[in-house]
This record gives C-alpha cells, structure tokens and sequence, in this order.
C-alpha cells in the first residue's frame, strides 16, 4: 500500500504547481525530482500507458516522425515484433483469433507464378503446433525437435493465438527481453503516420487509413494551434471518424484547450526543444520542455486527453521527469537517430562511425520532400528551422529501448509509483515534490572530478 506522504508534511521541496506557476521556463536538466517511498520491486512497474485518448501502448516511447529516424524497418522494431515476414497463417476469420487452417511459406509460393492463385491451393495444412501459454524454451525446444522454421501457438478451440519462428529467435540472440508488442484487438501492430495540413494531405490520409490501416495520424506542424490544423482535424474527423488525430505542436494549455475542444485525441507537445531545432532562435516562440509538458498536461487531463512530449529527450531521467510532469508518452529523435534501425548507411566522420540526422525544417530536408510545406517551390526564401548533422553509432534500439524501459522503472520505483496512474496521482496530489537545481547542483549531479572514465548507461 501507498504510505501517507510526509514529504507534504514536511514542506520540503515544491508540487509541480507551485515550481511551474513563478514564470520561468524550465527543461528537464534545471528539475530535479525528490525520492518518494518504495513499497514495491522496479519489476513490477507497469509503463502501460495510452498515446491517443483509444490507443493503448505496452511501453511510453514512440519514435519521431523524421525522415532520418522513422522508417518501416524502425516502425517495426519500436512495435517489438518480428522483422520482415516470409510467411503467413491462414485463419478462417483472416485474423488471429482465428481457427488455423494451415500456413504459407516462401516454399509453398517461390514456383507459382499466377498471383491469383488461393492460399488455400498452396498452403501447408500439416502444421507443428504448440499449445496457448508455450514459454520461449519450450518453443525453441520444440522447433529444434522438429527442424521446421515456425511454430504456430494454438489455444484448445485450434484457435491461432501467436506464431513462433527460428529467424526471430535467431535475430533476438543476445539481446534484452523485447517486452509485448503494441497490438489492435485484431492482432495487428500498432502504427501511426504523420501528415501536413494542406489540401493534397486529405488524399494521404485516406491512404493511410484505407490502405495503410494506420490506426493514428500526427497533424506534424511545429506550431499546431492553427486554422489549418482545426480544418484538417474536422475534415479527418468526418471522412474517417475511426482514426485517432495527434494535434501539435503545443506548449500552452490555451493552445491544447483549443484543439481538444476541435476533437484532437491526443497533443504532441514542445517547441524549439529538439536538438536539431532552431525555432525558438529564428521565430523566438517556444517554451522550456519541462514547463511546457506540465502546463500542457494540466489542461489535456480534464478531458482525459493524452499528451506527448516530443523532442530534448537526451537519457532515461528525462523520460522519468516528462512522465513524472504528466506526458502519457515521449518521443525521441536524436536517441534513435544513428541506431541500426534508423534510414541511411553508416559512414565515417573524423574517425567516428556515424549516421545523418537532420531536422524536418532544415534547409536540406526542406529541399527534399518536405519543400512543398514551407511553400518554399513558389517563394524566394527558405528560412530554416533545424539543422543537419550527423549523430554517433548507437547500436539498436532492440538494445537501448528494453534497457531505457528498465532504467524508467526505476526511476517511478524511486518516485514511489507503480505505474502511470500512481505516478499521475502524485503529481495531481502535489506530494510529487521537486525543486530546480543551479548549474553547480547539476554539475554536482553530473560524473565530476574523474581524471577518465567511461560513461556505458547499460
Ligand atoms: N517541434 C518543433 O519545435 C518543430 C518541428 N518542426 C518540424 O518541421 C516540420 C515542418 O514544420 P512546419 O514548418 O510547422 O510545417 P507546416 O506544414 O505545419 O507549416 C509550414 C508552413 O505552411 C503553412 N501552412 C500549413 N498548412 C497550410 C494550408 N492548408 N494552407 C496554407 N498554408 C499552410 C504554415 O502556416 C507554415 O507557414 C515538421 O516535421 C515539424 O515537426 C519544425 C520546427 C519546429
Ligand atoms: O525546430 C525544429 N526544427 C526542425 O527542423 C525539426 N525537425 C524535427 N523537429 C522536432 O524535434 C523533435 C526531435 O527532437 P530530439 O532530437 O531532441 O529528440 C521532433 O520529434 C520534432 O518535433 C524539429 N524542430
Ligand atoms: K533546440
């Protein structure tokens, strides 16, 4: 059981609504969070959280949509499921769920050149299968013993309930546990899309939705409390009432009011904060990441919106502070961009092994797909809002994301919240007490006084 908080009693430190309401603007570096009581294990901290106000997700991080981060081949890796199909289990629903009928592999289809032919006439019907609730061993076990390459889960009706196979065990040798996907009731990975707000956009989004089966669009602007984005959300919301829409940019509860009253089911919310951002130097709008994710919050949790705090995300602790402070989810750019799932080769850059990173408003970007956008193909001039660079090898984030999820829950473990609600309770209760820290505190809270060291966070 949660114990009564004596951090209120005490006086110690600041709630949220005291440290945001002095007029500073604050980023997760300048906050520090005070420890609460533990009454539970780090393994039993749930991050199950929701993106959209319909979309649940196993885990609170989501990839940006940015031509040098998100992808399929990331797409899929973020959903912790398996990469690239080569084969297919047919139900008698067409879905899992479904009564299995037998499976389609590379060998049942390499030889039949007429694409129309029925699954039925070439798949595979004698099938190994293993009951509903087979662990990892047992089926590693049992697709050795049986030398096949999938192994199909079935619950006593014969109903497909999952599909094993020997290439994801083979890819995921080494690696953390992936944690469950993020899927629809229907069995499918979650995924969304971001679209602009102009007329040609419409056409995208009936794409998406009709043959893509996005299950959410992002209205991707960096300053979303626009005509442009009430127009295009009313118009998604007639067309394709099934289809949850992310509104955003925001930083003020005004501008998420705004939105939310239009119908959005979810904010993404910072300005200026990513590392490749240049906005609040050449526009000079925007908000400290911190001050902008709580404010936001304040006003999205009276309609039971969700919000995500997207960009200035640089380790673990920040994810902490962003869900502490009231983000359902965060989104990374920079954390991902460079890692092997990322678009783009890898290549050299004084001695170092690096990947392109650039903002969505550069100049580069802005001249390759997203030029349209700016209107830049029928004005004079460009102004840029981000820069483009490269960023450090960081391996996968099979890797990184298993291990920045452990490093969260024991961040809400030292906070004293089992899971998003307790961590949200305490900050609505105000017994989530934090304060700012002064550039010596966060030189203090750094490694210090080191003649070398490494720095490996796993
Ligand atoms: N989060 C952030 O701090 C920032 C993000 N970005 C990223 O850069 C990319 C581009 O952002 P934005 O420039 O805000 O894109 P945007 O497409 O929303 O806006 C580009 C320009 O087109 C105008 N516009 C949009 N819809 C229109 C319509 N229907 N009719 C006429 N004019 C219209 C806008 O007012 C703006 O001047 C996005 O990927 C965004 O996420 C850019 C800057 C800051
Ligand atoms: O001012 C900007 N100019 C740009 O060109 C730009 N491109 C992306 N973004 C935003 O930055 C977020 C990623 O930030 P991080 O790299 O810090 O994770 C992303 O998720 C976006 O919100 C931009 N902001
Ligand atoms: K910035």
């Amino acid at each position: 059981m949660p114990p009564m908080n004596g951090a209120i009693m005490e006086h110690d430190g600041f709630s949220a609504c005291e440290l945001f309401g002095k007029g500073y603007s604050y980023t997760y570096d300048d906050v520090i969070l005070h420890p609460g009581h533990i009454y539970f294990g780090a393994h039993e901290v749930s991050l199950a959280t929701r993106v959209t106000r319909n979309i649940e997700l196993q885990i609170p991080i989501v990839s940006s949509p940015m031509d040098t981060v998100t992808e399929a081949e990331m797409a899929v890796a973020m959903s912790s499921t398996a990469r690239g199909f080569t084969s297919a289990c047919v139900t008698d629903t067409g879905a899992l769920g479904g009564r299995l009928l037998g499976m389609v592999t590379t060998r049942d289809v390499d030889f039949v050149n007429d694409r129309h032919t029925p699954l039925s006439e070439v798949m595979t019907r004698d099938l190994v299968t293993a009951p509903e609730g087979t662990d990892r061993a047992g089926a590693m076990a049992l697709l050795l013993e049986s030398k096949k390459g999938k192994l199909p889960l079935v619950n006593a009706d014969g109903e497909l309930v999952a599909l094993a196979t020997r290439a994801h065990f083979k890819a995921m040798r080494g690696l953390p546990p992936q944690g469950a996907p993020a899927l629809s009731p229907d069995g499918r990975p979650r995924v969304g899309a971001a679209v602009g707000t102009r007329e040609d956009d419409k056409a995208r989004v009936a794409k998406l939705y009709d043959e893509g089966g996005v299950d959410a669009v992002i209205l991707d602007s960096s300053q979303g409390d626009s005509t442009f984005q009430l127009c295009m959300l009313s118009h998604i919301k007639r067309a394709h009432p099934e289809l949850e829409v992310i509104c955003g940019n925001v930083v003020t509860g005004a501008q998420a009011r705004r939105l939310i009253e239009a119908g959005a089911d979810g904010l993404r919310v910072g300005m200026g904060s990513g590392s490749i951002c240049t906005t609040q130097e050449v526009c000079a709008v925007g908000r400290g990441q911190a001050t902008a994710v709580y404010h936001v919050s304040r006003v999205a949790r009276e309609y039971g919106v969700p919000i995500i705090a997207d960009g200035g995300i640089q380790n673990s602790g920040h994810i902490t502070k962003a869900l502490a402070l009231g983000a359902s989810v965060v989104m990374c750019g920079s954390m991902f961009a460079g890692t092997a799932e990322a678009p783009g080769e890898y290549f050299t850059y004084q001695g170092q092994r690096v990947k392109k990173y650039r903002g969505m408003g550069s100049l580069e970007a802005m001249s390759k797909g997203s030029d349209t956008r700016y209107h830049s193909d029928t004005q004079a001039l460009k102004i840029a809002q981000g820069v483009s660079g490269v960023v450090k090898d960081k391996g996968s984030v099979r890797r990184t994301v298993p291990f920045l999820c452990q490093a969260v829950r024991q961040g809400f473990q030292d906070l004293g919240g089992k899971d998003m609600a307790d961590v949200r309770r305490l900050l609505v209760e105000g017994s989530l007490r934090m304060e700012t820290r002064s550039a010596a505190a966060q030189a203090e809270g750094g490694v210090h006084d080191m003649l070398a060291y490494e720095k490996k966070p796993w």
